[in-house]
Protein backbone atom coordinates (compact mmCIF):
# COMPACT_ATOMS: atom_id res chain seq x y z
CA UNK A 1 0.00 0.00 0.00
CA UNK A 2 0.87 3.49 -0.64
CA UNK A 3 0.39 6.33 1.32
CA UNK A 4 0.14 10.10 -0.32
CA UNK A 5 0.23 12.61 2.83
CA UNK A 6 -1.07 16.10 1.44
CA UNK A 7 0.01 19.57 3.24
CA UNK A 8 -1.85 19.98 6.41
CA UNK A 9 -4.12 22.96 4.98
CA UNK A 10 -4.97 21.52 1.67
CA UNK A 11 -9.10 22.12 1.31
CA UNK A 12 -11.09 19.11 0.57
CA UNK A 13 -14.55 20.04 -0.84
CA UNK A 14 -17.46 19.54 -3.52
CA UNK A 15 -18.76 21.46 -6.12
CA UNK A 16 -21.84 22.27 -7.57
CA UNK A 17 -24.16 24.64 -9.43
CA UNK A 18 -27.05 27.40 -8.69
CA UNK A 19 -29.31 26.05 -11.93
CA UNK A 20 -28.22 22.30 -11.79
CA UNK A 21 -29.78 22.08 -7.96
CA UNK A 22 -31.83 24.37 -6.88
CA UNK A 23 -34.87 23.88 -8.14
CA UNK A 24 -37.71 26.16 -6.86
CA UNK A 25 -37.13 28.30 -10.67
CA UNK A 26 -40.08 30.77 -10.24
CA UNK A 27 -40.68 30.34 -6.39
CA UNK A 28 -39.79 33.96 -4.38
CA UNK A 29 -39.21 36.02 -7.17
CA UNK A 30 -36.61 34.41 -9.45
CA UNK A 31 -36.84 35.85 -13.13
CA UNK A 32 -35.82 33.18 -16.02
CA UNK A 33 -32.41 32.31 -16.81
CA UNK A 34 -31.31 31.47 -20.59
CA UNK A 35 -31.47 27.56 -19.10
CA UNK A 36 -34.88 27.57 -17.94
CA UNK A 37 -35.44 28.88 -21.96
CA UNK A 38 -32.81 26.18 -23.18
CA UNK A 39 -34.14 23.39 -21.38
CA UNK A 40 -37.94 24.28 -22.40
CA UNK A 41 -36.94 24.46 -25.95
CA UNK A 42 -37.76 21.16 -27.67
CA UNK A 43 -34.47 19.14 -28.75
CA UNK A 44 -31.77 20.15 -26.52
CA UNK A 45 -32.28 18.70 -23.74
CA UNK A 46 -32.25 14.89 -23.16
CA UNK A 47 -36.11 13.74 -22.30
CA UNK A 48 -36.98 17.26 -22.17
CA UNK A 49 -35.08 17.57 -18.95
CA UNK A 50 -34.93 21.10 -17.01
CA UNK A 51 -34.34 22.62 -13.53
CA UNK A 52 -37.95 23.37 -12.61
CA UNK A 53 -36.82 21.28 -9.66
CA UNK A 54 -34.13 19.96 -9.74
CA UNK A 55 -32.74 18.68 -6.61
CA UNK A 56 -34.81 20.79 -4.84
CA UNK A 57 -31.93 22.28 -3.01
CA UNK A 58 -33.33 25.78 -2.55
CA UNK A 59 -35.85 24.19 -0.13
CA UNK A 60 -33.50 21.32 1.13
CA UNK A 61 -29.80 22.99 1.79
CA UNK A 62 -29.93 22.41 5.37
CA UNK A 63 -30.26 18.52 4.53
CA UNK A 64 -27.67 19.17 2.00
CA UNK A 65 -25.27 20.84 4.33
CA UNK A 66 -25.82 17.85 6.96
CA UNK A 67 -24.64 15.55 4.39
CA UNK A 68 -21.60 18.07 3.56
CA UNK A 69 -20.59 18.07 7.36
CA UNK A 70 -20.78 14.11 7.54
CA UNK A 71 -18.90 14.16 4.65
CA UNK A 72 -16.44 16.28 6.81
CA UNK A 73 -15.19 18.74 3.69
CA UNK A 74 -13.56 22.23 4.95
CA UNK A 75 -15.02 23.90 1.48
CA UNK A 76 -18.08 24.10 -1.00
CA UNK A 77 -18.40 25.35 -3.80
CA UNK A 78 -21.31 26.36 -4.91
CA UNK A 79 -22.57 29.46 -7.53
CA UNK A 80 -25.67 32.21 -7.18
CA UNK A 81 -28.54 32.35 -9.42
CA UNK A 82 -28.04 35.88 -10.99
CA UNK A 83 -31.87 36.08 -11.58
CA UNK A 84 -32.52 35.22 -8.10
CA UNK A 85 -30.95 38.67 -6.67
CA UNK A 86 -31.37 40.65 -10.07
CA UNK A 87 -34.75 38.93 -11.63
CA UNK A 88 -34.22 41.23 -14.53
CA UNK A 89 -30.44 40.94 -14.93
CA UNK A 90 -30.12 44.14 -14.01
CA UNK A 91 -32.37 46.90 -11.83
CA UNK A 92 -34.34 45.93 -8.66
CA UNK A 93 -33.28 43.41 -5.96
CA UNK A 94 -34.70 40.51 -5.42
CA UNK A 95 -34.32 40.37 -1.37
CA UNK A 96 -35.97 37.17 -0.99
CA UNK A 97 -32.85 36.26 -3.41
CA UNK A 98 -29.92 38.04 -1.11
CA UNK A 99 -32.26 36.27 1.72
CA UNK A 100 -32.10 32.90 0.48
CA UNK A 101 -28.29 33.03 0.11
CA UNK A 102 -27.80 34.53 3.26
CA UNK A 103 -29.58 31.31 5.04
CA UNK A 104 -27.77 29.06 2.81
CA UNK A 105 -24.11 30.53 3.97
CA UNK A 106 -24.73 31.04 7.46
CA UNK A 107 -25.67 27.35 7.82
CA UNK A 108 -22.28 26.82 6.07
CA UNK A 109 -20.30 28.78 8.15
CA UNK A 110 -22.53 27.16 11.27
CA UNK A 111 -21.37 23.90 9.98
CA UNK A 112 -17.59 25.37 10.07
CA UNK A 113 -17.09 24.74 5.92
CA UNK A 114 -15.80 27.55 3.89
CA UNK A 115 -18.21 29.25 1.14
CA UNK A 116 -16.48 29.01 -2.06
CA UNK A 117 -18.85 31.30 -4.46
CA UNK A 118 -18.84 31.08 -8.19
CA UNK A 119 -20.51 34.56 -9.81
CA UNK A 120 -21.99 33.20 -12.91
CA UNK A 121 -22.25 29.22 -13.83
CA UNK A 122 -23.90 29.37 -16.86
CA UNK A 123 -27.63 30.81 -16.15
CA UNK A 124 -27.50 34.34 -17.91
CA UNK A 125 -30.83 36.22 -16.90
CA UNK A 126 -33.04 35.54 -20.55
CA UNK A 127 -33.72 39.62 -20.48
CA UNK A 128 -29.86 40.19 -20.58
CA UNK A 129 -29.67 37.59 -23.46
CA UNK A 130 -32.68 39.51 -25.26
CA UNK A 131 -30.38 42.80 -24.79
CA UNK A 132 -27.35 40.94 -27.00
CA UNK A 133 -25.81 38.78 -24.22
CA UNK A 134 -22.16 38.37 -23.51
CA UNK A 135 -21.41 40.78 -26.84
CA UNK A 136 -23.08 43.44 -25.65
CA UNK A 137 -22.10 46.12 -22.91
CA UNK A 138 -25.40 45.79 -21.73
CA UNK A 139 -24.91 42.05 -20.05
CA UNK A 140 -21.30 43.43 -18.96
CA UNK A 141 -22.06 46.30 -16.58
CA UNK A 142 -24.74 44.28 -15.63
CA UNK A 143 -22.52 41.81 -14.37
CA UNK A 144 -20.29 44.17 -12.89
CA UNK A 145 -23.37 45.54 -10.94
CA UNK A 146 -24.59 42.25 -9.79
CA UNK A 147 -21.09 41.61 -8.86
CA UNK A 148 -20.64 44.13 -6.69
CA UNK A 149 -24.01 43.55 -4.86
CA UNK A 150 -22.73 40.14 -4.09
CA UNK A 151 -19.41 41.58 -2.91
CA UNK A 152 -21.14 43.79 -0.52
CA UNK A 153 -23.85 41.71 0.90
CA UNK A 154 -20.93 39.10 1.53
CA UNK A 155 -18.20 40.65 2.53
CA UNK A 156 -16.46 38.73 5.33
CA UNK A 157 -18.93 35.94 5.30
CA UNK A 158 -17.39 34.41 1.82
CA UNK A 159 -14.03 35.12 0.99
CA UNK A 160 -13.15 33.18 -1.34
CA UNK A 161 -14.63 33.90 -5.28
CA UNK A 162 -14.90 32.81 -8.99
CA UNK A 163 -15.98 35.57 -11.41
CA UNK A 164 -16.85 32.64 -14.36
CA UNK A 165 -17.12 28.90 -14.66
CA UNK A 166 -15.25 27.83 -17.73
CA UNK A 167 -15.06 30.41 -20.03
CA UNK A 168 -14.42 27.83 -23.03
CA UNK A 169 -18.09 26.11 -22.24
CA UNK A 170 -19.48 29.49 -22.24
CA UNK A 171 -17.93 30.73 -25.47
CA UNK A 172 -17.50 27.75 -27.65
CA UNK A 173 -19.79 25.32 -26.41
CA UNK A 174 -22.76 26.95 -26.23
CA UNK A 175 -21.94 29.44 -29.32
CA UNK A 176 -19.54 28.06 -32.08
CA UNK A 177 -20.92 24.18 -30.83
CA UNK A 178 -24.48 25.08 -29.97
CA UNK A 179 -25.00 22.20 -27.47
CA UNK A 180 -25.42 24.72 -24.26
CA UNK A 181 -27.94 27.88 -23.83
CA UNK A 182 -27.88 30.39 -25.77
CA UNK A 183 -27.51 27.34 -28.75
CA UNK A 184 -25.83 29.64 -31.32
CA UNK A 185 -23.64 28.65 -33.95
CA UNK A 186 -21.41 30.89 -34.91
CA UNK A 187 -17.58 31.40 -34.46
CA UNK A 188 -17.45 35.18 -34.07
CA UNK A 189 -20.10 35.11 -32.16
CA UNK A 190 -18.30 32.36 -29.86
CA UNK A 191 -15.30 35.05 -30.02
CA UNK A 192 -17.30 38.38 -29.20
CA UNK A 193 -18.76 36.00 -26.50
CA UNK A 194 -15.69 35.32 -24.98
CA UNK A 195 -14.57 38.74 -24.91
CA UNK A 196 -16.94 39.69 -23.54
CA UNK A 197 -16.74 37.50 -20.44
CA UNK A 198 -13.57 38.30 -20.03
CA UNK A 199 -14.19 42.05 -20.10
CA UNK A 200 -17.01 41.50 -17.08
CA UNK A 201 -14.06 39.26 -15.53
CA UNK A 202 -11.74 42.31 -15.09
CA UNK A 203 -14.18 44.77 -14.56
CA UNK A 204 -15.69 42.75 -11.61
CA UNK A 205 -11.80 41.60 -10.55
CA UNK A 206 -11.40 45.17 -10.12
CA UNK A 207 -14.72 46.32 -8.69
CA UNK A 208 -13.85 43.35 -6.37
CA UNK A 209 -10.11 45.83 -5.46
CA UNK A 210 -11.37 49.07 -5.42
CA UNK A 211 -14.49 47.99 -2.61
CA UNK A 212 -11.64 46.45 -0.79
CA UNK A 213 -13.43 43.07 -0.22
CA UNK A 214 -11.64 40.34 2.45
CA UNK A 215 -10.71 37.60 0.36
CA UNK A 216 -9.59 36.23 -2.80
CA UNK A 217 -11.21 36.38 -5.94
CA UNK A 218 -10.14 34.10 -9.37
CA UNK A 219 -11.79 32.55 -12.58
CA UNK A 220 -12.42 28.87 -13.06
CA UNK A 221 -11.45 27.47 -17.02
CA UNK A 222 -11.98 23.76 -17.72
CA UNK A 223 -8.98 21.92 -19.53
CA UNK A 224 -8.94 19.15 -21.35
CA UNK A 225 -5.40 18.06 -21.73
CA UNK A 226 -4.44 16.25 -25.47
CA UNK A 227 -1.87 14.69 -27.00
CA UNK A 228 -0.84 13.95 -31.02
CA UNK A 229 -2.12 10.56 -32.65
CA UNK A 230 1.11 11.01 -34.54
CA UNK A 231 4.92 12.40 -35.01
CA UNK A 232 3.85 14.31 -37.46
CA UNK A 233 3.85 18.79 -37.14
CA UNK A 234 0.40 18.44 -38.23
CA UNK A 235 -0.97 16.25 -35.27
CA UNK A 236 1.39 17.98 -32.70
CA UNK A 237 -0.13 21.48 -33.92
CA UNK A 238 -3.60 19.91 -33.86
CA UNK A 239 -2.95 18.88 -30.11
CA UNK A 240 -1.77 22.23 -29.08
CA UNK A 241 -4.69 24.30 -30.37
CA UNK A 242 -7.19 21.83 -28.58
CA UNK A 243 -5.30 22.69 -25.42
CA UNK A 244 -4.89 26.12 -26.00
CA UNK A 245 -8.42 26.38 -27.27
CA UNK A 246 -10.13 25.46 -23.60
CA UNK A 247 -7.40 27.26 -21.57
CA UNK A 248 -4.83 30.10 -23.21
CA UNK A 249 -6.94 31.67 -25.26
CA UNK A 250 -8.84 32.26 -21.63
CA UNK A 251 -5.51 32.54 -19.75
CA UNK A 252 -3.06 34.45 -21.91
CA UNK A 253 -5.55 37.56 -21.64
CA UNK A 254 -6.13 37.19 -18.16
CA UNK A 255 -2.28 37.09 -17.10
CA UNK A 256 -0.26 38.08 -19.74
CA UNK A 257 -2.90 40.92 -21.64
CA UNK A 258 -2.64 39.36 -24.86
CA UNK A 259 -4.43 36.49 -26.85
CA UNK A 260 -2.05 33.67 -27.56
CA UNK A 261 -1.29 34.51 -31.66
CA UNK A 262 -1.05 31.28 -33.09
CA UNK A 263 -4.56 31.13 -32.14
CA UNK A 264 -5.54 34.34 -33.24
CA UNK A 265 -4.04 33.57 -36.78
CA UNK A 266 -6.11 30.45 -36.49
CA UNK A 267 -9.22 31.90 -36.23
CA UNK A 268 -8.62 34.69 -38.64
CA UNK A 269 -8.02 31.76 -41.15
CA UNK A 270 -11.61 30.68 -40.51
CA UNK A 271 -13.39 33.93 -40.79
CA UNK A 272 -13.48 35.61 -37.23
CA UNK A 273 -11.27 38.17 -35.10
CA UNK A 274 -12.02 39.69 -32.12
CA UNK A 275 -12.34 43.21 -31.62
CA UNK A 276 -9.73 44.51 -29.50
CA UNK A 277 -11.10 47.60 -28.08
CA UNK A 278 -7.83 50.25 -26.79
CA UNK A 279 -7.95 49.66 -22.92
CA UNK A 280 -9.57 46.44 -23.28
CA UNK A 281 -6.36 44.39 -22.43
CA UNK A 282 -5.26 45.90 -19.74
CA UNK A 283 -9.05 45.76 -17.96
CA UNK A 284 -8.84 41.63 -18.73
CA UNK A 285 -5.57 41.50 -16.99
CA UNK A 286 -6.46 42.42 -13.48
CA UNK A 287 -4.15 40.70 -11.06
CA UNK A 288 -6.22 37.25 -9.48
CA UNK A 289 -5.55 35.63 -6.12
CA UNK A 290 -6.12 32.01 -7.39
CA UNK A 291 -6.88 30.15 -10.59
CA UNK A 292 -9.45 27.42 -9.95
CA UNK A 293 -9.31 24.39 -12.95
CA UNK A 294 -12.18 22.34 -13.94
CA UNK A 295 -10.34 18.85 -15.25
CA UNK A 296 -12.36 15.83 -16.44
CA UNK A 297 -10.23 13.59 -19.84
CA UNK A 298 -7.47 14.12 -22.00
CA UNK A 299 -7.91 13.62 -25.94
CA UNK A 300 -5.25 11.55 -28.56
CA UNK A 301 -5.84 14.39 -31.26
CA UNK A 302 -5.46 13.97 -35.36
CA UNK A 303 -5.07 16.86 -37.49
CA UNK A 304 -8.40 17.12 -39.94
CA UNK A 305 -8.75 20.11 -41.71
CA UNK A 306 -12.94 18.72 -42.15
CA UNK A 307 -13.15 18.05 -38.40
CA UNK A 308 -14.39 21.43 -37.70
CA UNK A 309 -13.14 24.77 -36.82
CA UNK A 310 -10.20 23.73 -34.87
CA UNK A 311 -8.99 20.82 -37.34
CA UNK A 312 -9.07 18.48 -35.05
CA UNK A 313 -10.51 14.89 -34.52
CA UNK A 314 -9.94 13.20 -31.44
CA UNK A 315 -9.20 9.41 -31.95
CA UNK A 316 -10.47 6.30 -29.42
CA UNK A 317 -7.92 5.30 -28.21
CA UNK A 318 -9.64 1.93 -26.14
CA UNK A 319 -8.68 3.45 -22.77
CA UNK A 320 -11.89 3.01 -20.29
CA UNK A 321 -14.67 5.21 -20.32
CA UNK A 322 -16.67 6.80 -17.72
CA UNK A 323 -21.08 6.39 -18.41
CA UNK A 324 -20.65 10.13 -20.39
CA UNK A 325 -18.46 8.09 -23.28
CA UNK A 326 -14.82 10.19 -21.49
CA UNK A 327 -11.64 8.66 -21.74
CA UNK A 328 -10.31 8.09 -18.08
CA UNK A 329 -6.61 9.46 -18.31
CA UNK A 330 -5.71 11.16 -15.22
CA UNK A 331 -1.85 11.49 -16.54
CA UNK A 332 -3.93 14.43 -18.25
CA UNK A 333 -4.64 16.35 -15.26
CA UNK A 334 -0.97 16.63 -14.36
CA UNK A 335 0.35 17.53 -17.56
CA UNK A 336 -2.08 20.54 -17.46
CA UNK A 337 -1.09 21.87 -14.28
CA UNK A 338 2.35 22.06 -15.60
CA UNK A 339 1.07 23.92 -18.64
CA UNK A 340 -0.06 26.31 -16.52
CA UNK A 341 3.10 26.97 -14.55
CA UNK A 342 4.10 29.54 -17.29
CA UNK A 343 1.75 31.46 -16.26
CA UNK A 344 3.77 31.51 -12.87
CA UNK A 345 3.34 29.44 -9.51
CA UNK A 346 -0.06 30.96 -8.60
CA UNK A 347 -2.74 29.24 -6.10
CA UNK A 348 -4.65 26.84 -8.02
CA UNK A 349 -7.60 24.82 -7.10
CA UNK A 350 -9.38 21.98 -8.54
CA UNK A 351 -12.93 23.14 -8.53
CA UNK A 352 -13.88 20.35 -10.63
CA UNK A 353 -13.10 16.74 -11.04
CA UNK A 354 -15.02 13.44 -11.01
CA UNK A 355 -16.57 10.85 -12.95
CA UNK A 356 -20.09 9.88 -14.42
CA UNK A 357 -20.80 6.56 -13.31
CA UNK A 358 -24.52 6.07 -13.23
CA UNK A 359 -24.68 3.17 -10.81
CA UNK A 360 -28.38 3.35 -9.25
CA UNK A 361 -29.08 2.78 -5.65
CA UNK A 362 -29.69 -1.13 -4.45
CA UNK A 363 -30.38 -2.61 -1.15
CA UNK A 364 -29.83 0.86 0.02
CA UNK A 365 -26.67 1.39 -1.37
CA UNK A 366 -24.74 2.83 -4.31
CA UNK A 367 -21.56 0.75 -5.19
CA UNK A 368 -19.82 2.69 -7.49
CA UNK A 369 -16.48 1.53 -7.39
CA UNK A 370 -15.38 3.04 -10.88
CA UNK A 371 -15.77 6.29 -9.28
CA UNK A 372 -13.82 5.69 -6.57
CA UNK A 373 -10.50 4.30 -8.96
CA UNK A 374 -11.76 7.70 -10.89
CA UNK A 375 -11.04 9.81 -8.12
CA UNK A 376 -8.17 7.88 -7.09
CA UNK A 377 -6.30 8.08 -9.79
CA UNK A 378 -6.46 12.01 -9.93
CA UNK A 379 -5.89 12.57 -6.40
CA UNK A 380 -2.73 10.57 -6.74
CA UNK A 381 -1.51 12.91 -10.17
CA UNK A 382 -2.55 15.81 -7.53
CA UNK A 383 0.00 15.03 -5.19
CA UNK A 384 2.66 14.37 -7.60
CA UNK A 385 2.29 17.57 -9.16
CA UNK A 386 2.12 19.24 -5.13
CA UNK A 387 5.58 17.02 -4.80
CA UNK A 388 7.29 19.11 -8.02
CA UNK A 389 5.88 22.02 -6.19
CA UNK A 390 3.06 23.56 -7.96
CA UNK A 391 0.94 24.90 -5.97
CA UNK A 392 -2.22 22.94 -5.93
CA UNK A 393 -4.16 24.43 -2.32
CA UNK A 394 -7.14 22.85 -2.48
CA UNK A 395 -9.91 19.91 -4.90
CA UNK A 396 -13.44 20.06 -4.90
CA UNK A 397 -15.22 16.81 -6.12
CA UNK A 398 -18.02 17.14 -9.01
CA UNK A 399 -20.20 16.56 -7.77
CA UNK A 400 -21.73 16.86 -4.35
CA UNK A 401 -24.54 14.81 -5.32
CA UNK A 402 -26.31 13.72 -8.91
CA UNK A 403 -27.79 16.75 -10.58
CA UNK A 404 -29.01 18.35 -14.04
CA UNK A 405 -25.94 17.40 -15.83
CA UNK A 406 -27.09 20.30 -18.81
CA UNK A 407 -28.16 18.63 -21.97
CA UNK A 408 -27.54 15.34 -20.89
CA UNK A 409 -30.47 15.65 -18.21
CA UNK A 410 -30.18 13.80 -15.42
CA UNK A 411 -29.58 10.45 -17.00
CA UNK A 412 -25.79 11.55 -16.43
CA UNK A 413 -24.90 10.98 -12.44
CA UNK A 414 -21.96 12.71 -11.19
CA UNK A 415 -22.50 12.43 -7.35
CA UNK A 416 -21.01 11.32 -4.58
CA UNK A 417 -24.85 11.35 -3.47
CA UNK A 418 -27.65 9.97 -5.01
CA UNK A 419 -30.67 11.68 -5.98
CA UNK A 420 -34.00 10.06 -6.47
CA UNK A 421 -35.94 12.25 -8.78
CA UNK A 422 -39.16 11.28 -7.88
CA UNK A 423 -38.64 11.53 -4.23
CA UNK A 424 -35.86 13.66 -4.13
CA UNK A 425 -34.32 10.86 -1.50
CA UNK A 426 -30.29 11.07 -1.08
CA UNK A 427 -28.72 8.28 -0.56
CA UNK A 428 -24.51 8.80 -0.03
CA UNK A 429 -22.67 6.54 -2.53
CA UNK A 430 -19.88 3.71 -1.24
CA UNK A 431 -17.64 7.13 -3.03
CA UNK A 432 -18.84 9.30 -0.23
CA UNK A 433 -17.04 6.78 2.25
CA UNK A 434 -14.39 6.42 1.02
CA UNK A 435 -13.80 10.29 0.09
CA UNK A 436 -15.05 10.80 4.02
CA UNK A 437 -11.72 8.80 4.59
CA UNK A 438 -9.66 10.74 2.33
CA UNK A 439 -10.73 13.64 3.98
CA UNK A 440 -10.32 12.53 7.80
CA UNK A 441 -6.85 11.07 7.22
CA UNK A 442 -6.05 14.20 4.80
CA UNK A 443 -3.79 11.37 2.90
CA UNK A 444 -4.84 8.85 -0.09
CA UNK A 445 -4.41 4.77 0.43
CA UNK A 446 -3.70 3.21 -3.15
CA UNK A 447 -3.49 -0.09 -3.21
CA UNK A 448 -0.39 -2.04 -5.39
C1 LIG B 1 -13.48 19.16 -28.18
C2 LIG B 1 -14.96 19.37 -28.43
O1 LIG B 1 -15.75 18.66 -27.45
C3 LIG B 1 -17.17 18.71 -27.70
C4 LIG B 1 -17.93 18.40 -26.38
O2 LIG B 1 -17.51 19.37 -25.48
C5 LIG B 1 -17.72 19.32 -24.14
C6 LIG B 1 -16.64 19.64 -23.36
C7 LIG B 1 -16.77 19.71 -21.99
C8 LIG B 1 -18.00 19.41 -21.41
C9 LIG B 1 -18.07 19.45 -19.95
C10 LIG B 1 -19.13 19.15 -19.13
N1 LIG B 1 -18.63 19.27 -17.88
C11 LIG B 1 -19.30 18.99 -16.60
C12 LIG B 1 -19.80 20.33 -16.11
N2 LIG B 1 -18.69 21.27 -15.81
C13 LIG B 1 -19.37 22.33 -15.10
C14 LIG B 1 -20.44 21.65 -14.28
O3 LIG B 1 -21.63 22.36 -14.43
C15 LIG B 1 -20.56 20.23 -14.83
O4 LIG B 1 -21.90 19.88 -15.04
N3 LIG B 1 -17.38 19.68 -17.93
N4 LIG B 1 -17.01 19.76 -19.18
C16 LIG B 1 -19.10 19.07 -22.20
C17 LIG B 1 -18.96 19.01 -23.57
Amino acid sequence: MTIFQFPKDFQWGTATAAYQIEGAAAEDGRGPSIWDTFAKTPGKVFNGDNGDIACDSYHRYEEDIALMKQLGIQSYRFSVSWSRILPDGDGEINQAGLDYYHRFVDKLLENGIEPFCTLYHWDLPQTLQDAGGWESDITVEAFVKFSEIMYREFNGKIKSWLTFNEPWCIAFLSNLLGAHAPGNRDLQTALNVGHGLLLAHGKSVKKFRELGIEGKIGIAPNMEWAVPYSKSEADKAASERHIAWFADWFLDPVFKGEYPQFMVDWFEQAGAKVDVKPGDMEIISQPIDHLGINYYTMSVDRYNPDAGVLGFEQIDMGLVQTDIGWPVESRGLYEALHHLQKYGNIDIYITENGACINDEVENGQVKDFRRISYLQQHIAQIHRAITDGIQVKGYMAWSMMDNFEWAEGYRMRFGLVHVDYRSLVRTPKESFYWYQNVIRNNWLETRP
